[in-house]
């Protein structure tokens, strides 16, 4: 049991649920990954496609975005139930009307309710959609992608309107910068109609590979001209099918960082490297030992890290989700590291919270534009050789996930606030920590 007791802890009585984490210690163990928030989300607006049943597998059920979007589809029309472990899913031609702004607010794919109603041919008014605040998360791809393929479309300071419409019969679309959300869009608009769409610069993340493949067992008619070009074969109808949903590689990404700044081991099961090709070598050439296994990734930390630099890109490039628990190790490696982060402009307020724990992170302007426009920024990270737990704060999601991870290197107690950003894509933190033998509790009020 954590024991609540550390020189750097302020005094105050916490009155919100918090982490309470005793670190110092090597982790080591083994644990599973759950199925990955963001191809779950997508699969389940994908599942609404059809009016027959899709059943999903590996959804993270736990999740409080997960139970959003399953409300924000209810709400339009869909029938999204939980049957156990399993999600049973049906959509229907009436999904579409105004969606609650609170609800649309909080989740950033919400968006993709635009893609689902352009598909059943209804209106929809999503008042501007949420997710995690880490910079300026535009949407103007969505809305030129959905107007290309003759979807009437209207945008104001209240939200998106889409307006009942047919689609063009044929449209070639080129992206500016591979959108995750702006290509499912594409897809979900598309792959019912008379049309037949190409797509240039189409994001390729594995999460969309496996949406992908969820619509065509769905029967949709999906595939790739080139390595980022696809073409959309529009159906009559997509049908019932029963499919699992792809393991959390930000999780797997999360663990290892775990290992490396405790100077542990672990086996991750249900992962694989091969979809980590980029942070896997950054992080073998770090000094991490990580092996692909049967069914897993085993990572062992035996010699001290040296610093690596890292620019986040567009996959196959180094993840932008994934770049919080890279500074994680590098806060622990010897030298200095450079982390340019071009994907999103505000991603780096995690770091102030880690430098509370001792770390030594400068983040500066960084002198290039990131693929929103806005002015991007570099991490200056300078290894350090003692951390000491204290009080801080969940910034988002990652952010959230590297300060409770970074609290885990850290000697003596820290305690963890705003969960809810943490808690937004990891349902069962403490369980995959207490199971490689971390110290760490929820304490709730
Ligand atoms: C739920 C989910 O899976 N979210 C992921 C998805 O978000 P999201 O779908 O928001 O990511 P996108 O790939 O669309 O956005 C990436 C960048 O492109 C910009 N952009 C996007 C659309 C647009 O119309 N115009 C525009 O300028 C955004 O402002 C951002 O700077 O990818 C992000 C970047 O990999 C991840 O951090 C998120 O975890
Ligand atoms: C930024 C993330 O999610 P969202 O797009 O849902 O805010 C994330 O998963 O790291």
């Amino acid at each position: 049991m954590v024991q609540a007791h550390s020189r750097a802890l302020g005094t105050k009585r916490i009155s919100e649920p918090y982490l309470l984490i005793e670190g110092g210690y090597p982790l080591s163990g083994e644990v599973s990954l759950p199925g990955a928030k963001n191809s779950a989300l997508p699969a389940i607006v994908a599942a609404c496609l059809s009016d027959e049943e899709v059943v999903l597998h590996n959804v993270p059920l736990e999740l409080n975005d997960v139970a959003k979007l399953i409300k924000l589809l209810n709400d339009s029309g869909a029938n999204v139930e939980i049957k156990g472990d399993e999600l049973h899913c049906k959509g229907s031609a009436w999904m579409g009307g105004t969606l609650n702004a609170e609800l649309a607010g909080k989740i950033r794919h919400s968006l993709l309710l635009l893609g689902a109603a352009a598909h059943w041919r209804s209106s929809l008014f999503l008042p501007l959609p949420g997710g995690c605040n880490i910079g300026s998360r535009k949407h103007d791809m969505h809305v030129s992608a959905l107007q290309e393929l003759g979807f009437a479309m209207e945008e104001s300071e209240l939200g998106l309107h889409l307006r009942e419409s047919q689609p063009k019969e044929r449209t070639v679309i080129t992206f500016p910068y591979p959108t995750f959300g702006g290509t499912l869009n594409v897809l979900f608009a598309s792959v019912r109609s008379n049309a037949v769409v190409e797509l240039h610069n189409a994001a390729r993340n594995p999460e969309v590979l496996d949406v992908i493949k969820l619509l065509n067992d769905m029967g949709a008619s999906i595939e790739w001209l080139s390595s980022n070009s696809l073409q959309i074969t529009g159906v009559e109808r997509l049908h019932r099918a029963d499919f699992t949903v792809m393991s959390d590689r930000i999780i797997a990404s999360t663990i290892i960082s775990a290992v490396g700044a405790t100077k542990g081991s672990a086996t991750i099961r249900n992962a694989t490297t091969r979809i980590l090709e980029s942070e896997v070598a950054v992080w073998r050439q770090a000094g991490l030992k990580i092996e692909e296994i049967d069914n897993g990734i085993y990572v062992e930390w035996n010699r001290p890290l040296e610093a690596v630099n890292v620019t986040t890109a567009a996959y196959p490039g180094f993840h932008t989700d994934i770049q919080p628990l890279h500074t994680v190790l590098m806060m622990n490696a010897s030298g200095t590291s450079e982390l340019k982060e071009t994907i999103l402009d505000g991603r780096f307020s995690y770091c102030y919270e880690l430098n509370k724990l001792g770390a030594n992170i400068e983040v500066k302007d960084g002198g290039f534009l990131c693929v929103n426009g806005a002015a991007g920024q570099t991490a200056v990270i300078h290894g350090v050789d003692e951390l000491y737990g204290t009080d801080l704060v969940a910034t988002d999601i990652r952010g959230g996930a590297a300060v409770a991870v970074a609290a885990l290197a850290a000697v003596g107690t820290s305690r963890i606030t705003n969960l809810y950003q943490l808690e937004r894509g990891y349902g069962n933190f403490t369980e995959i920590f207490t199971a490689l033998g971390a110290q760490i509790m929820k304490v709730n009020h």
